[in-house]
């Protein structure tokens, strides 16, 4: 197909590319569209040969793409930030009460009888009201976050980085805190980190164990960030309270995983940007972005290698 002057063949299914079906179409291609399922790795990188100039992905989240190899090559890369902020902080807010609420618990208690007489403290859980809202990683979306959580009268909120962002963190009033002071003073604790090397497996059991029995664990990055064994440890003995993950390893997470067996734990299938409009703004954007990169023209959204 021709369009914009560009000659392009599409995957027209919402399945990923069969590996090796990419391998053999990216060769002689000078742009790639990619979702986060693919592997843009140096494999691929040389199945496509010289003439590749540049790849987008219609991702905010670039662990999929090997930058080192992509800039070896010199080729330039496009990513979606900005249009899925909110669409990703609402979702992040929705699991947040859902899990601190216990809502998937509390439908399935009425849907199947045991729904019985009003009691004290049945399917009780934790409120936002008077608490400590902390951020592992303060972007875009942790400012999204916490401004949409603050009108639930949150008391305080607290953040740690690889260094202090007072621009981001001035629009919420939050504090830099160290690693470890934002697992012991946390009542919420949102998950807004990239995965990168230094960030894998961050939250383990260094981190839950300094938590507050209370606490709730939100994650709607990248499930590389959790160390799984660790979560589910300190779930079922109790040492925080529930965890809410809208992003798992693998994807998706087998049904049989120790983790769909406990009750404070609530798994979304990564919805976060799954709303029609934000959908649309990203593939816009992803396709901005390779038509600019095609032609040798800025991009609206370039990543900085
Ligand atoms: O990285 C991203 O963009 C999300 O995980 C999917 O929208």
């Amino acid at each position: 197909l021709g369009v914009c002057g560009v000659q392009f063949e599409m995957w027209d299914s919402d399945e990923p590319v069969p590996r090796v079906e990419l391998l053999k179409k990216v060769k002689g291609c000078d742009g790639i569209l990619c979702v986060l399922t693919e592997k843009i790795d140096a494999q691929l990188l040389e199945a496509a040969g010289p003439n590749l100039k540049v790849v987008s992905t219609m991702s905010v989240g670039f662990d999929h793409l090997s930058l080192d190899e992509l800039k070896k090559r010199g080729i330039r890369v496009g990513y979606t930030p900005d249009v899925l902020t909110d669409c990703v902080a609402e979702l992040t807010v929705a699991l947040l009460l859902a899990t601190s609420r216990r809502l998937i618990e509390a439908t399935h208690e009425a849907k199947t009888g045991g729904w019985g007489t009003w009691r004290t403290l049945w399917l009780c859980g934790h409120e936002l009201a008077n608490s400590t809202v902390g951020i592992l990683g303060l972007g875009r979306i942790g400012v999204a976050i916490a401004e949409r959580l603050k009108p639930f009268k949150v008391k305080k909120f607290i953040y740690t980085d690889v260094a202090p962002r007072p621009e981001l963190a001035n629009m919420i009033e939050a504090e830099y805190v160290s690693f470890d002071e934002l697992a012991k003073q946390s009542d919420f604790l949102a998950v807004c980190c990239a995965l990168t090397p230094e960030t894998h497996g961050i939250c383990n059991w260094n981190l839950f164990s300094k938590m507050k029995k209370n606490a709730i664990f939100i994650n709607t990055s990248r499930g590389g960030v959790v160390n799984q064994e660790d979560l589910y440890e300190a779930l079922s003995t109790g040492l925080i309270a529930g965890a809410g993950l809208d992003v798992t390893t693998p994807e998706p997470l087998p049904t049989h995983h120790p983790l769909f067996t406990l009750k404070n734990c609530v798994i979304l299938p990564h919805i976060a940007s799954a709303s029609y409009t934000t959908r649309n703004a990203m593939s816009a954007l992803a396709a901005n972005n390779l038509l600019a990169g095609l032609r040798g023209e800025p991009m609206p959204k370039e990543l900085k290698l």
